[in-house]
Protein backbone atom coordinates (compact mmCIF):
# COMPACT_ATOMS: atom_id res chain seq x y z
CA UNK A 1 0.00 0.00 0.00
CA UNK A 2 2.80 1.94 0.37
CA UNK A 3 3.81 4.84 -0.58
CA UNK A 4 1.15 7.14 -1.72
CA UNK A 5 0.13 10.73 -2.46
CA UNK A 6 -2.86 12.59 -2.42
CA UNK A 7 -3.14 16.07 -4.02
CA UNK A 8 -6.17 18.19 -4.16
CA UNK A 9 -6.88 21.43 -6.21
CA UNK A 10 -9.58 23.35 -4.31
CA UNK A 11 -13.21 22.97 -3.30
CA UNK A 12 -14.67 26.42 -5.07
CA UNK A 13 -16.96 26.15 -8.49
CA UNK A 14 -16.39 26.81 -11.79
CA UNK A 15 -17.47 25.90 -15.09
CA UNK A 16 -16.77 22.46 -16.46
CA UNK A 17 -14.35 23.49 -19.21
CA UNK A 18 -11.80 25.61 -16.40
CA UNK A 19 -12.38 22.73 -13.91
CA UNK A 20 -10.88 20.14 -15.91
CA UNK A 21 -7.83 22.18 -16.43
CA UNK A 22 -7.90 22.14 -12.34
CA UNK A 23 -7.59 17.84 -13.09
CA UNK A 24 -4.65 17.96 -15.43
CA UNK A 25 -2.69 20.09 -12.94
CA UNK A 26 -3.82 17.67 -9.53
CA UNK A 27 -2.75 14.81 -11.69
CA UNK A 28 0.38 15.93 -12.76
CA UNK A 29 1.25 17.43 -9.40
CA UNK A 30 0.24 13.25 -8.33
CA UNK A 31 2.43 11.95 -10.63
CA UNK A 32 5.12 13.97 -10.07
CA UNK A 33 4.90 13.63 -5.96
CA UNK A 34 4.63 9.83 -7.01
CA UNK A 35 7.95 9.83 -8.80
CA UNK A 36 9.48 10.91 -6.16
CA UNK A 37 8.36 8.45 -3.35
CA UNK A 38 9.53 5.61 -6.03
CA UNK A 39 12.51 6.64 -5.87
CA UNK A 40 12.87 6.44 -2.30
CA UNK A 41 12.67 10.25 -1.91
CA UNK A 42 10.67 11.58 1.32
CA UNK A 43 7.28 12.07 2.37
CA UNK A 44 8.02 15.56 2.31
CA UNK A 45 9.76 16.31 -0.71
CA UNK A 46 7.04 14.54 -2.06
CA UNK A 47 3.94 17.39 -0.74
CA UNK A 48 5.69 20.13 -1.03
CA UNK A 49 6.95 19.39 -4.77
CA UNK A 50 3.38 18.16 -5.92
CA UNK A 51 2.38 22.08 -4.13
CA UNK A 52 5.10 23.98 -5.60
CA UNK A 53 4.00 22.70 -8.95
CA UNK A 54 0.32 23.70 -8.71
CA UNK A 55 1.82 27.66 -7.34
CA UNK A 56 3.24 27.69 -10.93
CA UNK A 57 0.22 26.95 -12.43
CA UNK A 58 -1.94 29.81 -13.28
CA UNK A 59 -5.37 27.68 -12.92
CA UNK A 60 -4.80 26.98 -8.94
CA UNK A 61 -5.39 29.79 -6.37
CA UNK A 62 -1.98 29.61 -5.01
CA UNK A 63 1.30 31.57 -5.95
CA UNK A 64 0.90 32.37 -9.52
CA UNK A 65 -3.09 32.90 -9.61
CA UNK A 66 -3.74 33.70 -6.57
CA UNK A 67 -7.17 35.02 -5.36
CA UNK A 68 -6.94 39.34 -4.60
CA UNK A 69 -7.60 40.76 -1.68
CA UNK A 70 -9.59 43.72 -1.57
CA UNK A 71 -7.00 45.80 -2.25
CA UNK A 72 -6.05 43.95 -5.68
CA UNK A 73 -2.71 42.45 -4.37
CA UNK A 74 -1.46 38.78 -3.66
CA UNK A 75 -1.34 37.85 0.26
CA UNK A 76 -0.62 34.44 0.28
CA UNK A 77 -0.55 31.32 3.32
CA UNK A 78 1.30 28.01 2.86
CA UNK A 79 2.26 25.37 5.62
CA UNK A 80 3.93 21.96 5.89
CA UNK A 81 4.30 19.66 8.67
CA UNK A 82 6.38 16.34 9.10
CA UNK A 83 4.51 13.49 10.52
CA UNK A 84 7.74 11.66 12.58
CA UNK A 85 8.66 14.82 14.18
CA UNK A 86 5.62 17.09 14.78
CA UNK A 87 7.43 19.95 13.43
CA UNK A 88 5.49 22.07 11.00
CA UNK A 89 6.65 25.74 9.06
CA UNK A 90 4.00 28.05 7.95
CA UNK A 91 4.29 31.48 6.30
CA UNK A 92 1.00 34.16 6.15
CA UNK A 93 -0.09 37.17 4.02
CA UNK A 94 3.55 36.97 2.39
CA UNK A 95 3.60 38.25 -0.86
CA UNK A 96 5.93 38.75 -3.62
CA UNK A 97 7.05 35.32 -3.23
CA UNK A 98 6.62 32.35 -6.18
CA UNK A 99 6.36 29.58 -3.99
CA UNK A 100 5.41 30.42 -0.34
CA UNK A 101 5.12 26.25 0.14
CA UNK A 102 8.99 26.14 -0.10
CA UNK A 103 9.45 29.06 1.92
CA UNK A 104 6.93 27.92 4.81
CA UNK A 105 9.29 24.31 4.60
CA UNK A 106 12.20 26.81 5.35
CA UNK A 107 10.87 28.26 7.86
CA UNK A 108 10.67 25.07 9.70
CA UNK A 109 13.80 23.71 8.62
CA UNK A 110 16.25 26.90 9.94
CA UNK A 111 14.40 28.83 12.07
CA UNK A 112 12.65 27.62 15.54
CA UNK A 113 9.49 29.06 14.87
CA UNK A 114 6.34 27.76 13.45
CA UNK A 115 5.08 30.51 11.31
CA UNK A 116 6.26 34.07 10.06
CA UNK A 117 3.88 36.53 8.84
CA UNK A 118 4.27 39.39 6.10
CA UNK A 119 7.25 41.57 6.42
CA UNK A 120 8.73 39.42 8.17
CA UNK A 121 8.51 35.95 6.60
CA UNK A 122 9.85 38.56 3.15
CA UNK A 123 13.19 39.70 5.05
CA UNK A 124 13.16 35.70 6.18
CA UNK A 125 13.28 34.68 2.37
CA UNK A 126 15.66 37.45 1.34
CA UNK A 127 18.00 35.94 3.91
CA UNK A 128 17.77 32.70 2.79
CA UNK A 129 18.13 33.99 -0.84
CA UNK A 130 14.49 33.08 -2.21
CA UNK A 131 14.03 35.72 -4.86
CA UNK A 132 11.24 38.42 -5.03
CA UNK A 133 9.33 37.91 -7.50
CA UNK A 134 7.22 40.91 -9.05
CA UNK A 135 3.72 40.82 -7.92
CA UNK A 136 1.94 41.18 -11.62
CA UNK A 137 3.81 38.14 -12.51
CA UNK A 138 1.79 36.28 -9.36
CA UNK A 139 -1.86 38.16 -11.17
CA UNK A 140 -3.82 36.40 -13.68
CA UNK A 141 -6.23 38.21 -16.10
CA UNK A 142 -8.48 35.96 -14.41
CA UNK A 143 -8.16 36.86 -10.82
CA UNK A 144 -8.68 40.44 -12.00
CA UNK A 145 -11.71 40.01 -13.38
CA UNK A 146 -13.11 38.15 -10.55
CA UNK A 147 -11.73 40.58 -7.83
CA UNK A 148 -13.39 43.77 -10.16
CA UNK A 149 -16.81 41.50 -10.60
CA UNK A 150 -16.68 41.32 -6.37
CA UNK A 151 -16.21 45.19 -5.99
CA UNK A 152 -19.86 45.45 -8.34
CA UNK A 153 -22.48 47.06 -6.38
CA UNK A 154 -24.64 43.79 -7.33
CA UNK A 155 -22.24 41.21 -6.81
CA UNK A 156 -23.43 38.25 -5.24
CA UNK A 157 -20.60 37.62 -2.10
CA UNK A 158 -21.57 33.26 -1.96
CA UNK A 159 -21.36 33.49 -5.86
CA UNK A 160 -18.27 35.15 -6.25
CA UNK A 161 -16.28 33.20 -3.71
CA UNK A 162 -17.10 30.32 -4.72
CA UNK A 163 -16.56 30.91 -8.41
CA UNK A 164 -12.90 30.93 -7.96
CA UNK A 165 -11.38 27.38 -7.11
CA UNK A 166 -7.78 25.96 -6.81
CA UNK A 167 -6.08 26.42 -3.25
CA UNK A 168 -3.76 23.68 -3.27
CA UNK A 169 -2.73 20.59 -1.12
CA UNK A 170 -1.05 17.37 -0.60
CA UNK A 171 -0.54 14.27 1.90
CA UNK A 172 1.88 11.20 1.26
CA UNK A 173 3.20 8.35 3.15
CA UNK A 174 6.55 7.27 1.97
CA UNK A 175 8.03 3.65 1.75
CA UNK A 176 9.62 4.09 5.24
CA UNK A 177 6.05 5.13 6.73
CA UNK A 178 6.83 8.63 6.83
CA UNK A 179 3.90 10.91 6.52
CA UNK A 180 3.73 14.86 5.91
CA UNK A 181 1.07 17.41 4.34
CA UNK A 182 1.37 20.86 2.60
CA UNK A 183 -1.48 23.33 1.91
CA UNK A 184 -0.91 26.64 0.12
CA UNK A 185 -3.41 29.36 -0.80
CA UNK A 186 -3.93 33.07 -2.03
CA UNK A 187 -7.08 33.03 0.58
CA UNK A 188 -10.70 34.37 -0.47
CA UNK A 189 -11.40 36.42 -2.66
CA UNK A 190 -11.52 39.80 -1.62
CA UNK A 191 -10.20 39.45 1.66
CA UNK A 192 -8.94 42.19 3.96
CA UNK A 193 -5.89 43.07 3.67
CA UNK A 194 -3.93 40.88 6.67
CA UNK A 195 -6.36 38.40 6.61
CA UNK A 196 -4.94 35.11 7.60
CA UNK A 197 -7.08 31.96 6.95
CA UNK A 198 -6.61 27.99 7.66
CA UNK A 199 -3.85 27.51 5.62
CA UNK A 200 -0.84 28.13 8.27
CA UNK A 201 -2.55 27.70 11.49
CA UNK A 202 -1.29 24.26 12.58
CA UNK A 203 -4.37 21.30 12.79
CA UNK A 204 -6.67 23.86 10.63
CA UNK A 205 -5.08 23.79 7.21
CA UNK A 206 -3.15 20.45 7.73
CA UNK A 207 -1.87 18.11 10.51
CA UNK A 208 0.70 15.37 9.73
CA UNK A 209 1.20 12.72 12.42
CA UNK A 210 2.99 9.68 11.72
CA UNK A 211 1.11 7.87 14.75
CA UNK A 212 -2.19 8.94 12.73
CA UNK A 213 -2.22 10.26 9.45
CA UNK A 214 -1.93 13.41 7.52
CA UNK A 215 -5.38 16.01 6.15
CA UNK A 216 -4.70 18.83 3.64
CA UNK A 217 -8.08 20.67 3.36
CA UNK A 218 -9.58 24.00 1.43
CA UNK A 219 -12.47 25.36 1.83
CA UNK A 220 -14.04 28.47 3.75
CA UNK A 221 -11.07 28.96 6.20
CA UNK A 222 -12.88 30.94 8.51
CA UNK A 223 -15.31 27.90 8.74
CA UNK A 224 -12.47 25.05 9.02
CA UNK A 225 -10.75 27.31 11.70
CA UNK A 226 -13.40 27.09 14.03
CA UNK A 227 -13.61 23.25 13.61
CA UNK A 228 -9.92 23.02 13.56
CA UNK A 229 -10.85 20.53 10.80
CA UNK A 230 -7.73 18.99 9.78
CA UNK A 231 -7.45 18.22 13.29
CA UNK A 232 -10.92 17.04 13.81
CA UNK A 233 -10.86 14.96 11.27
CA UNK A 234 -7.61 12.98 12.70
CA UNK A 235 -9.06 12.58 15.40
CA UNK A 236 -12.32 10.46 14.28
CA UNK A 237 -9.70 8.31 12.97
CA UNK A 238 -7.47 8.31 15.92
CA UNK A 239 -11.28 6.85 17.59
CA UNK A 240 -11.02 4.45 15.00
CA UNK A 241 -12.79 5.75 11.68
CA UNK A 242 -11.13 5.53 8.07
CA UNK A 243 -10.05 8.38 6.55
CA UNK A 244 -12.99 8.28 4.62
CA UNK A 245 -15.40 8.24 7.70
CA UNK A 246 -13.72 10.26 9.58
CA UNK A 247 -13.65 13.16 6.82
CA UNK A 248 -17.34 12.70 6.23
CA UNK A 249 -18.05 13.31 9.56
CA UNK A 250 -15.99 16.21 10.24
CA UNK A 251 -17.30 17.76 6.97
CA UNK A 252 -20.88 17.18 8.16
CA UNK A 253 -20.12 18.67 11.60
CA UNK A 254 -18.47 21.58 9.89
CA UNK A 255 -21.84 22.44 7.01
CA UNK A 256 -23.99 21.76 10.46
CA UNK A 257 -21.89 23.76 12.98
CA UNK A 258 -21.02 26.64 11.22
CA UNK A 259 -22.38 26.34 7.69
CA UNK A 260 -19.03 25.54 6.15
CA UNK A 261 -18.30 23.43 2.85
CA UNK A 262 -15.36 22.10 2.08
CA UNK A 263 -13.24 19.33 1.69
CA UNK A 264 -10.06 17.33 2.43
CA UNK A 265 -7.49 14.84 1.38
CA UNK A 266 -6.34 12.22 4.15
CA UNK A 267 -3.71 9.18 4.39
CA UNK A 268 -3.15 6.93 7.07
CA UNK A 269 -0.20 5.33 7.86
CA UNK A 270 -1.14 1.88 6.11
CA UNK A 271 -2.08 4.07 2.96
CA UNK A 272 -5.74 4.05 3.09
CA UNK A 273 -6.54 7.16 1.49
CA UNK A 274 -9.47 9.35 1.16
CA UNK A 275 -10.74 12.75 -1.21
CA UNK A 276 -13.89 13.33 0.33
CA UNK A 277 -15.58 16.98 -0.23
CA UNK A 278 -18.92 18.68 1.21
CA UNK A 279 -18.60 21.47 -1.73
CA UNK A 280 -20.22 20.99 -5.15
CA UNK A 281 -16.54 19.84 -6.57
CA UNK A 282 -13.06 19.53 -5.23
CA UNK A 283 -10.34 18.14 -8.10
CA UNK A 284 -7.93 15.66 -6.55
CA UNK A 285 -5.65 12.30 -7.52
CA UNK A 286 -4.07 10.00 -5.91
CA UNK A 287 -0.80 7.59 -6.82
CA UNK A 288 -0.61 4.48 -4.61
CA UNK A 289 0.54 0.41 -6.43
CA UNK A 290 1.33 2.08 -9.89
CA UNK A 291 -2.39 3.48 -10.59
CA UNK A 292 -3.47 7.34 -10.64
CA UNK A 293 -7.10 7.82 -9.08
CA UNK A 294 -8.70 11.07 -9.39
CA UNK A 295 -12.49 12.75 -10.15
CA UNK A 296 -13.57 16.48 -9.84
CA UNK A 297 -17.52 15.83 -8.66
CA UNK A 298 -19.41 13.70 -6.24
CA UNK A 299 -19.23 10.18 -6.95
CA UNK A 300 -16.44 10.06 -9.62
CA UNK A 301 -13.56 8.09 -9.82
CA UNK A 302 -11.32 7.51 -12.41
CA UNK A 303 -8.36 4.96 -12.46
CA UNK A 304 -5.81 4.66 -15.17
CA UNK A 305 -1.78 3.93 -15.09
CA UNK A 306 0.11 6.46 -13.63
CA UNK A 307 2.82 6.13 -15.90
CA UNK A 308 0.34 7.23 -18.53
CA UNK A 309 1.43 10.71 -20.52
CA UNK A 310 4.55 10.54 -18.69
C1 LIG B 1 -14.81 29.10 -1.60
C2 LIG B 1 -13.74 28.13 -1.23
C3 LIG B 1 -14.36 26.77 -0.96
C4 LIG B 1 -12.71 28.02 -2.34
C5 LIG B 1 -11.38 27.42 -1.90
N1 LIG B 1 -10.74 28.33 -0.96
C6 LIG B 1 -9.93 27.95 0.03
O1 LIG B 1 -9.66 26.79 0.25
C7 LIG B 1 -9.37 29.08 0.86
C8 LIG B 1 -8.56 28.79 2.08
N2 LIG B 1 -9.00 27.67 2.84
C9 LIG B 1 -8.64 30.05 2.95
O2 LIG B 1 -9.67 30.25 3.60
O3 LIG B 1 -7.70 30.83 2.92
C10 LIG B 1 -10.47 27.24 -3.11
O4 LIG B 1 -9.51 28.00 -3.28
O5 LIG B 1 -10.73 26.32 -3.89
Amino acid sequence: MLPVVVVHGGAGHVPKEIAELSTIGVKEATRTGYAILQKGGSAMDAVVEAVALMENNPRFNAGRGSVLNVKGEVEMDAMVMDGRTLDSGAVSAVRRIANPVQLARLVMEKTKHLCLTAEGASKFARSMGVPEVPEESLITDYAKMRWKKNLEPDANPVECQMGKMGTVGAVAVDKDGNIACATSTGGMINKMEGRVGDTPCVGCGGYADNNIGAVSPTGHGEAIMKVTLSRLILFHMEQGKTPEEASDLALTYMKERVDGLGGAVVVDPKGTWAAQFSSLQMSWAAAQQGELHFGLYHGEHFVEPVQENI
